[in-house]
């Protein structure tokens, strides 16, 4: 079994580690580095899995190495460890929003086995989402290996361009905001119509979770599924022609573009 190193262990790393767990990658074989103690000391008490003291004691004879640290700091995450991973050359998996193979290459150099993956926060429920992204470099066996990581939390769907990875992140990384959006939008103008919190809220979040299951299994897609709910000139009518009046597909499709360009911006920053 490989051994995972994880440089980081915030929120998405904890979800990928619950995941590789719960799926039966041995403790043993994970490792995390986290400055953090508190956060470190949480992750082998609830996994089992191996504290590093440092980032470069983690990578040291890693097979996979899955970078989980925010765009900000990953140069210098990188650039403290080029050496060790250009000796090693282990399979590198990157989580950040942003970072390219190019801000990664001027860092640590070419000849890369790099990929780079875009997860979501239920994948610490093992129902995420994961966009993956290799350079047609990266052999089948790192393709094969890096998705069996990320397949740990949820689905996986192969993007064929990197440019890509910022329209993935902006869709489904950054995604499950914007239903949290909905639903807090949704329990407020409930409690506006007179529901105590406590009933628009269940109301609200089982709403989504059965339109959610539904979709998923309905090949005729949710356009087919939102005709079925409104009856002619009932209150699902009123209520959808109150959003599409107010403009709500093109202020998601603006949405969705700042995100997707915020994304470049984070790899221009990063200085690739
Ligand atoms: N939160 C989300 O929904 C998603 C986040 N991502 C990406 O995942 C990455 C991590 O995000 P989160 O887990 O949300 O952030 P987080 O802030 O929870 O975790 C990052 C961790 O890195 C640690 N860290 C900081 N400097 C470090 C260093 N020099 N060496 C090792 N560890 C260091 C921090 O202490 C922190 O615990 C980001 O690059 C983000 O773009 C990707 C998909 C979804
Ligand atoms: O907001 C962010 O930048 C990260 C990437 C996707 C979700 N959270």
């Amino acid at each position: 079994m490989s051994t995972i190193a994880f440089i980081g262990g915030g929120n998405m790393a904890r979800s990928l580690i619950g995941g590789l767990i719960t799926r039966g990658h041995p403790a043993g074989a994970i490792r995390v580095a986290e400055p953090v103690p508190t956060l470190q000391d949480a992750l082998v008490a609830d996994f089992g899995i191996v504290a590093a003291d440092s980032n470069l004691d983690a990578i040291t004879g890693a097979d996979v190495v899955l970078f989980a640290v925010k765009p900000q700091v990953m140069a210098t995450v990188c650039l403290e460890l080029r050496a060790a991973l250009s000796a090693g050359r282990p399979l590198l998996i990157s989580i950040a929003a942003g970072i390219s193979l190019a801000n990664f290459e001027q860092w640590l150099g070419t000849d890369l086995r790099l990929i780079r993956a875009m997860p979501n926060t239920p994948a610490l429920i093992g129902a995420g989402i994961t966009g993956i992204y290799a350079d047609p470099a990266v052999d089948a066996d790192d393709r094969a290996l890096a998705a069996s990581v990320l397949a740990a939390v949820g689905p996986t769907v192969w993007i064929e361009q990197e440019a890509l990875m910022d329209a993935v992140t902006a869709v489904s990384g950054s995604g499950p905001a914007y239903f949290f959006l909905l639903m807090e939008s949704m329990i407020a103008a409930g409690v506006a119509q007179g529901l105590s919190e406590p009933a628009a809220r269940e109301l609200v979040l089982n709403t989504a979770l059965g339109a959610a299951r539904m979709a998923v299994n309905e090949p005729l897609g949710p356009a087919e599924l939102r005709r079925r709910v409104t009856s002619p000139n009932g209150t699902t009518q009123a209520a959808i022609e109150t959003f599409e009046a107010g403009g709500f597909r093109e202020l998601t499709a603006r949405a969705i573009a700042r995100a997707t360009e915020r994304g470049r911006e984070l790899s221009q920053q990063a200085g690739g």
